[in-house]
């Protein structure tokens, strides 16, 4: 009780705080909007869709004339509690909560997670009054026609999620960050905006675009840590889907040998350094093990496995330790991530798709482009367990070539920069398992989306490295924990609040 009238007194002192720095002149300004400026920003809404995303959808174009007759004008009414937004170097994802009864009608409203109770109770409470329930449903209609946008809008369908713990339906949408101007444009020429004071956000772009959403949209930024906000997400992930967290093993084979393939393991010479297993298990990964069998992990395990390293694969890498719920620190990171992919595979490729350069790698060959151990000795480096088809330098083979470009495919580009990598973050992030002696490994981030190759790969790499010590976990909703974790904490903790969290 003690905590919640802590909480309830944060809230207003928040509030203040809110009412106190996005000002009257903002309040003012929007007041002063008139029937006929909606109308013409009805129209642009619809304009704007059609020229960013590359489509006229008459239907979208009158649900967006519908959903702004409602004509709400700024008012009092604030439904920024059930969005979370998290705007990082390359994505821009956004959570949002819609209030409905639970599928089947079996109510279960208890969460032994005090954060959701809160979020549920003050934060999402709040939403009763017709002129709230009126802006819902204009929020609501505006989202929906936002599945036409085509690619560069993407509403992520299948990860919708009726949370009973906070009695309704979460929805995930995203877009690339480059847009943020048109979507800023397309916001601000519909009135959805007049009904968002604040919006929990977190990500660089929390801070980077803060007057931009002060300035277009009167939307205040409750700016919201990025580790935080990441392992809050994580956090709410394990303890509330069933099936969200889950590792990949080798599909199960009858009557092999120890490693799968029907041969013995090759002993380690007794003066076998930690360096040079580390480097014979390396080796084995060219002999494509496959790490495909999707397998789940019981929730009540991972609640109680701590410490855990998390490693968040967004444009750069950022490496976690976690303590606790809440309690963690930022060990590590690398500026070779998921953005270092996707600028090399545009640049030597000419990808514009990101989902079709994947499907393209999986279909290359990397060995056309990467330099093996053979290729420098004539065959195994054996003194040190380096098989010949040990991958020796990634892209090396094009050094050797009068033309690096013969005979070597896109998609052979494309797969030699995931392999490329991947192994760097998976070495980093195994040497830093080792390093806090933690035997769990969450790797999450868009980088994973949609990214079997890598997530295989890391899954069988961590248990060779480790001889089966440790744990690559993975996540469904591996790119949308940041904005959840913002969700989740935004309209009953002082937008400051984070730096309370962190150990
Ligand atoms: N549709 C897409 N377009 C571009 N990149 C994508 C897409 N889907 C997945 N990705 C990958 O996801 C990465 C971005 O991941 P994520 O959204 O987790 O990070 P971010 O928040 O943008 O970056 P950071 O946290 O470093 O600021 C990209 O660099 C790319 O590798
Ligand atoms: C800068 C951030 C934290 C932004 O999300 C991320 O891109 C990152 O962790 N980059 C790697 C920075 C480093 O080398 O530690």
């Amino acid at each position: 009780m003690g905590a919640l009238l802590y909480v309830v007194r944060r809230r207003r002192r928040a509030r203040e705080k809110a009412r106190l720095a996005s000002g009257e002149a903002s309040a003012a300004n929007k007041a002063s909007r008139s029937q006929a400026a909606t109308q013409r920003a009805t129209a642009s809404a619809a304009k704007t869709a059609a020229s960013v995303y590359g489509s006229s959808s008459g239907q979208r174009a009158s649900v967006l004339r519908q959903s702004s007759s409602f004509n709400l004008g700024k008012s009092n009414v604030d439904i920024g509690g059930v969005l979370g937004m998290d705007i990082g170097g390359t994505l821009a994802k956004l959570v949002y909560f819609e209030k409905k009864e639970p599928p089947g009608g079996m109510v279960r409203t208890c969460s032994r997670d005090p954060l959701v109770t809160m979020k549920r109770n003050l934060s999402l409470g709040d939403l009763n009054t017709r002129e709230q329930k009126e802006a819902l449903m204009q929020f609501y209609t505006f989202m929906d026609t936002q599945e036409q946008f085509g690619k560069a809008g993407v509403r992520d369908e299948h990860l919708a999620y009726y949370s009973h713990e906070l009695g309704g339906q979460l929805h995930f949408f995203r877009f690339e960050t480059r847009l943020m101007d048109q979507a800023i444009e397309l916001i601000s020429s519909s009135t959805i905006h007049n009904s968002i004071k604040a919006l929990g956000c977190t990500g660089g772009g929390a801070y980077k675009f803060e007057d931009f959403f002060q300035k277009r949209m009167g939307i205040r930024m409750l700016q919201m840590d990025e580790m935080a906000s990441l392992v809050r997400g994580l956090q709410f992930c394990i303890a509330n889907i069933p099936g969200e967290c889950y590792a990949f093993e080798p599909e199960p084979v009858k009557g092999t040998g120890a490693n799968g393939k029907g041969e013995e393991e090759p002993m380690a010479s007794e003066q076998d350094t930690f360096r040079n297993m580390r480097m014979r298990h390396m080796s084995e990964l060219r002999e494509k093990v496959d790490y495909s069998h999707k397998v789940h992990r019981s929730r009540t395990e991972l609640l109680q496995s701590y410490p855990a390293l998390v490693v968040s694969i967004g444009s750069g890498v950022s490496i976690l330790k976690v303590d606790g719920p809440a309690k963690f620190e930022r060990v590590s990171g690398s500026s070779i991530g998921g953005g270092t992919y996707w600028g090399l595979c545009r640049l030597l490729t000419g990808a514009t798709d990101y989902d079709d350069s994947l499907d393209l790698a999986d279909q290359g060959e990397s060995d056309r482009v990467d330099m093996l151990v053979g290729d420098i000795y004539g065959h195994g480096y054996n003194k040190f367990q380096l098989s010949s088809n040990t991958l020796a330098s990634s892209f090396g083979k094009l050094v050797t070539k009068e033309d690096p470009r013969e005979g070597v495919t896109n998609e052979d580009v494309s797969k030699a920069l995931i392999v490329m990598v991947t192994m760097n973050i998976g070495q980093v992030a195994y040497l830093n398992a080792k390093l806090y002696d933690t035997r769990r490994i969450y790797f999450v981030g868009n980088f994973l989306r949609h990214n079997n190759i890598s997530a295989q790969r890391l899954a069988y790499a961590i248990a060779y490295w480790s001889g089966g010590e440790m744990e690559a976990l993975f996540f469904e909703h591996e790119g949308y924990l940041g904005a959840l974790g913002a969700f989740l904490s935004s309209g009953y903790e002082d937008p400051d609040g984070s730096s309370d969290e962190e150990s």
